[in-house]
């Protein structure tokens, strides 16, 4: 596997190398030695699925404060998504950077995001699973999360979305957050 730096601080992009034979191929997605010699916290406690039915579905932007947060490793395991992430850590140099990477069934790519970075998406395809693993338990309650539409951080989405829950409809905008 690769771990290649983005550019916001501690987010990792994770490449592995496939053994191809004639068969198909073989890659290791996750290992504990290779995240701990990287610096990574293990993302071992939980793992989910989040499965999108129709393209221009739109999930995020979630975090929970980096104080009480979650790192995550998320991955795309049937169909193709565009990943984004928005650093809301006041102390970190990228901090209200945004960054997106497309992550696909078939780039194979996964993405490490520290404790306190927003995480969103929004899918290129029907049927677009994501497979995330994360270095806490879940504790309802504590996230909190940023409008995705947010003019002062301006993601570029690739697509307009289509499908929005009325929780992600709802969040904030930063200029009317606290963020500390
Ligand atoms: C996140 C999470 C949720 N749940 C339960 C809580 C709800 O009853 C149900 C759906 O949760 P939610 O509507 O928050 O799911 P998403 O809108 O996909 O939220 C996720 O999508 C964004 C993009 C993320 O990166 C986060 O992991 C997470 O916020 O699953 C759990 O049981 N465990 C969990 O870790």
């Amino acid at each position: 596997m690769q771990f290649v730096a983005t550019p916001i601080t501690g987010a990792v992009e994770i490449r592995p190398t496939p053994n191809q034979d004639s068969r198909g191929f073989f890659a290791r997605s996750y290992c504990a030695r290779e995240f701990a010699e990287n610096g990574l916290s293990l993302p071992d406690k939980q793992m989910a699925i989040s499965h999108n039915l129709t393209r221009a579905t739109l999930r995020g932007m979630h975090y929970i404060p980096e104080t009480q947060g979650e790192a995550k490793l998320v991955r795309c395991i049937h169909g193709h998504v565009f990943d984004v992430i928005v650093d809301m850590r006041p102390n970190s140099p990228s901090f209200m950077m945004w960054y997106g990477i497309e992550l696909s069934a078939e780039n194979l790519l996964s993405l490490y995001i520290p404790r306190g970075v927003a995480h969103g998406f929004i899918t290129l395809s029907d049927n677009a699973d994501l497979f995330y693993q994360f270095d806490a338990f879940h504790k309802p309650g504590v996230e909190t999360g940023l409008r995705w539409d947010d003019p002062d951080i301006a993601i570029c989405w690739p697509i307009a979305p289509q499908t929005i829950s009325e929780r992600d409809l709802a969040l904030p905008f930063l200029r009317d957050m606290d963020v500390k």
